[in-house]
């Protein structure tokens, strides 16, 4: 197999940069900006017209302009998936009376009409900031703190700012093993611009990135080998949802729990990977999906003086402000992956509009989450969920009843053939409000919405169900029977 570059393509030369104790007068040969802002993924979406008049400096130092969901984690991964449930959904046709197969997967025209497309997104992205923005400076290289208000670059580039906003991200956690670097050893970051499809691959970790592209590469007839040291997949969701979908990846994938990997060897055409069991195995290529920690070593966070999580993160209050010595630093806030231990995109999206609003408007500051925050995982089936399971509800001292609904007594599941499908709820017995709700099978990602919806506008289950229509024999039916259920079970 050869990469589609020997360098990582994401790979960033930054070096940790450490603060100098702030000393007056500190910054002075700064230039100045009314607002600076490091990262250009959520950090970039923040800069809307109403800050036309604010001088703004947007620091971002990717190999690709936009930030990691548009190049290279939640969108290019999700048109990977499509792809791969659509080969997916070829091959299941047997057992519904359908001979089809998918002949090997044109791996090249895949991937570049995925990327054609999203660095299309991001030359206009950039293009938009460098050409027809005139109130925002786009600076294309690493910044760390050199005081909380004073940023410097490793060519010697220092900006100064009464208000900053950190965004900068995460990075894929490196591999804890004995191994030379390889360009066949890869993470979440440059796997999916490899330059061919491999025959084998083995992925280290067993959350969303392991059991996404486990889906995308088998789909495509790659021999996918899973290494976690979990006892079993997703562990961190509802343990009925995990041990289902792990009952169901083992039955696609070699999966090896409880395991971890002691070293990789290049071995001629192959790696060699030697788990801590003394298991080997032999493969093309290797993904670390172990994963990812925040970006603040290489800004210099904590020489900043700036508070931190153990894992690394900014802590920051409900306002998104940033906090030093317990206090918010005045014109501070942080967003996304660097501070939020939920990485998910659609939290960063939400932060960052909370950020906007409080620069704008500091006298009428928001702040806190509008309600539940949904996740959902594209890997086949579709896992969604929120909220409690009924273990957390009972452990936190809440009076909960828990409901299932399988997919197979419907009449969508009934078509799909579905024996693994099912929709779990966690209902507060007292208010009739949903606590969590958790799903695995097809469509999940969006059958989660409107129990989202439930939950953030605090409806009771009682009368949802009978109180609306639900389109008959929609996959919709999942969670109506499952409402149906929770109100009878109060
Ligand atoms: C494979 C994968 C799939 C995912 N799929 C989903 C999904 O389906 N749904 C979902 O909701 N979430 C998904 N996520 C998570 C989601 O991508 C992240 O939560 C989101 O991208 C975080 O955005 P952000 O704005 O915080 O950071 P980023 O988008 O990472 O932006 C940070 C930017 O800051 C720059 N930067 C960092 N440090 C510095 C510095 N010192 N100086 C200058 N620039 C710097 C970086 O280059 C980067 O461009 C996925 C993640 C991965 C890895
Ligand atoms: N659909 C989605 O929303 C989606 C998809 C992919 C990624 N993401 C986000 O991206 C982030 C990264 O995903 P991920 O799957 O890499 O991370 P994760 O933290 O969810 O899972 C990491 C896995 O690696 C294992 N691990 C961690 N450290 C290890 C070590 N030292 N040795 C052995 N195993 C170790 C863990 O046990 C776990 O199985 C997550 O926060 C996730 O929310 C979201």
């Amino acid at each position: 197999m050869r990469l589609a570059c020997s360098q990582p393509s994401w790979s960033r030369a930054c070096r940790p940069i450490v603060a100098r104790e702030p000393a007056p007068g500190d910054g002075a040969d700064a230039r100045t900006f009314d607002l600076i802002v490091v990262g250009a993924g959520s950090g970039n979406a923040l800069v809307g017209p109403e800050f036309a008049h604010w001088s703004v400096a947007l620091i971002d130092d990717g190999e690709r302009f936009g930030g990691t969901s548009l190049n290279a984690a939640s969108i290019p991964s999700k048109m990977f998936v499509h792809v791969a449930d659509v080969a997916a959904a070829a091959e299941a046709g047997s057992r519904l009376g359908l001979s089809a197969s998918v002949d090997p997967v044109d791996w090249a025209r895949v991937r570049d009409r995925i990327f054609a497309r999203t660095d299309a997104v991001s030359d206009a992205g950039l293009l938009f900031r460098q050409a027809t923005s005139p109130n925002v400076t786009v600076f294309r290289e690493t910044f760390g703190f050199e005081d909380q208000h004073t940023l410097m670059s490793a060519s010697g580039v220092r900006l100064r700012a009464d208000r900053i906003v950190v965004a900068a991200g995460s990075r894929p956690r490196p591999l804890l093993a004995a191994y030379d670097p390889d360009p066949a050893i890869l993470d979440s970051d440059e796997v999916m611009r490899i330059e061919s499809l491999p025959e084998s691959l083995v992925i280290v970790g067993g959350g969303p990135v392991a059991v996404e592209f486990a889906h995308v590469f088998s789909s495509f007839g790659v021999d996918v080998t899973i290494v976690t040291r979990s006892e079993r997949l997703l562990r961190g969701l509802d343990v009925a949802v995990s041990e289902r979908f792990t009952a169901s990846a083992a039955q696609r994938w070699r999966l090896l729990t409880e395991e971890l990997v002691e070293a990789i060897d290049r071995v001629g055409d192959h790696l060699a990977v030697t788990l801590e069991s003394g298991t080997q195995l032999e493969t093309e290529i290797v993904l670390v999906a172990q994963g990812r920690i925040p970006n603040t070593d290489t800004l210099g966070a904590a020489a900043a003086g700036f508070d931190l999580y153990s894992d690394g993160r900014l802590v920051v209050d409900s306002r998104q402000r940033m906090l030093s010595r317990g206090a918010p630093v005045p014109g501070l806030y942080a967003l996304g992956d660097i501070s939020s231990a939920t990485k998910l995109k659609h939290v960063a999206n939400h932060e960052a509009r909370v950020v906007a609003h409080n620069i704008l408007h500091p006298d009428a500051p928001i702040g806190g989450e509008p309600g539940p925050v949904p996740h959902a995982i594209f890997t086949r089936p579709q896992i969604a969920h929120f909220g409690l399971t009924e273990a957390d509800a009972l452990a936190d001292g809440i009076d909960a009843v828990a409901v299932t609904q399988d997919y197979r007594h419907t009449a969508y599941g009934w078509a799909t053939e579905d024996e693994t499908g099912f929709c779990t709820l966690v209902v507060d017995r007292d208010t009739g409000e949903l606590l969590g709700a958790h799903i695995i099978g097809p469509e999940a990602s969006i059958l989660i919405q409107p129990l989202v919806l439930a939950a953030s506008f605090g409806m009771s289950v009682r009368g949802l169900a009978r109180g609306q229509y639900w389109p008959h024999p929609a996959a919709s039916e999942v969670v109506e029977n499952a409402l149906l259920k929770a109100e009878e079970a109060l």
